[in-house]
C-alpha cells in the first residue's frame, strides 16, 4: 500500500540535504561563534573503501579530537571524513553556492558525544550529528591530499581498508573559518535528518590528476566484475522554509 497522501501537505515538511546555498538570502547572524577545531592526528586510525566512496576513520572512544563553539552546544567528537565527487571535474559537490558546483567537496563527520554514546545513536537525534563541509576548487596539487590519494590502491575494491595514522586533518581547512549553517540531513542512506551542517566559505585546492585517483576506487569487491565509483554527490533538495544563516555580514 503506497504512502497515504495527506491533505495537510505542510505537515511532512522534509529537512533533506545537500542544499543550494543563496549567499543573498543566508542571514547574518552575529551569536554564532568562531568554530574551534581541536584534532589530535594520533586519533587518525585508517582508510576504507565503503563502497560508494572511502572514509578516513578517527579512534571515536574519547573525545580527544573534537570540534566545538560555531553553531554547536558543547562538543563533537570527530569519528571520519570523506569526500564526494564527480564523474568530470564540471560537478562533484554536494552543496551548489548560488547555483555554482565545485568539482569535489569534502564532509569532516562528528557526533554530539556530551549526549549520546555513539554515532549510531546520536544519528537518531536532529542535534546529534554535525558535519563540517569543505569545497574543493581546481587547482594546484594539494599535498595534504596526497598522502590520502597514494593510498586509495590499497583500498581498490569494497570493503578494503588499510592503516592510516598521524594524519593533521588541520591541513585540510582554509585559512578562513567563515561559514554558512543550517539544519539538514546526511546525504547517503538513510538520509536521516541529524546533521547540523557548517558550510566554510573559502575552498581548498585540489588537481584534476587528484580527483583522477577518486574515480579509480571501485564499487565493487575484488570478486565482482570490476566498476568504478565515477560520481557519488546527491542531487540538492528542497529548502523548504529553513534559513541558512551566516557567521559574517
Ligand atoms: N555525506 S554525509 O551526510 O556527511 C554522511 C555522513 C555519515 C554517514 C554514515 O555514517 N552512514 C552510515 C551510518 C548511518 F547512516 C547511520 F544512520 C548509522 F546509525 C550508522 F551507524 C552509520 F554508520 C552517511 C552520510
Ligand atoms: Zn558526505
Amino acid at each position: 500500500m503506497g504512502l497515504h497522501y495527506s491533505h495537510h501537505k505542510h505537515c511532512l515538511t522534509h529537512h533533506q540535504s545537500p542544499i543550494n546555498i543563496n549567499t543573498r538570502t543566508a542571514k547574518y547572524n552575529p551569536s554564532l561563534k568562531p568554530l574551534k577545531f581541536s584534532y589530535d592526528p594520533k586519533t587518525a586510525k585508517r582508510i576504507v573503501n565503503v563502497g560508494h566512496c572511502f572514509n578516513v576513520e578517527f579512534e571515536d572512544i574519547c573525545d580527544k579530537s573534537v570540534l566545538s563553539e560555531g553553531p554547536l552546544d558543547g562538543h563533537y567528537r570527530l569519528c571520519q571524513f570523506h569526500f564526494h565527487w564527480g564523474s568530470s571535474d564540471r560537478d562533484g559537490s554536494e552543496h551548489n553556492i548560488d547555483g555554482h558546483l565545485y568539482p569535489a567537496e569534502l564532509h569532516i563527520v562528528h557526533w554530539n558525544s556530551k549526549k549520546y554514546t555513539s554515532f549510531a545513536e546520536a544519528a537518531k537525534h536532529p542535534d546529534g550529528v554535525a558535519v563540517v563541509g569543505v569545497f574543493l576548487k581546481l587547482g594546484n596539487t594539494n599535498p595534504a591530499l596526497q598522502s590520502i590519494i597514494e593510498n586509495l590502491d590499497k583500498v581498490k575494491t569494497k570493503g578494503k581498508a588499510c592503516p592510516f595514522t598521524e594524519f593533521h586533518l588541520n591541513g585540510l581547512l582554509p585559512e578562513d573559518l567563515n561559514y554558512w549553517t543550517y539544519m539538514g540531513s546526511l546525504t547517503t542512506k538513510p538520509y536521516f535528518e541529524c546533521v547540523t551542517w557548517i558550510i566554510l566559505q573559502e575552498a581548498i585546492t585540489v588537481s584534476s590528476q587528484q580527483l583522477e585517483q577518486f574515480r579509480r576506487l571501485q564499487c565493487t569487491s575484488e570478486n565482482e566484475n570490476p566498476s568504478f565509483i565515477l560520481e557519488n554527490h546527491r542531487p540538492v533538495q528542497p529548502l523548504d522554509h529553513r534559513v541558512v544563516y551566516s557567521s559574517c555580514p
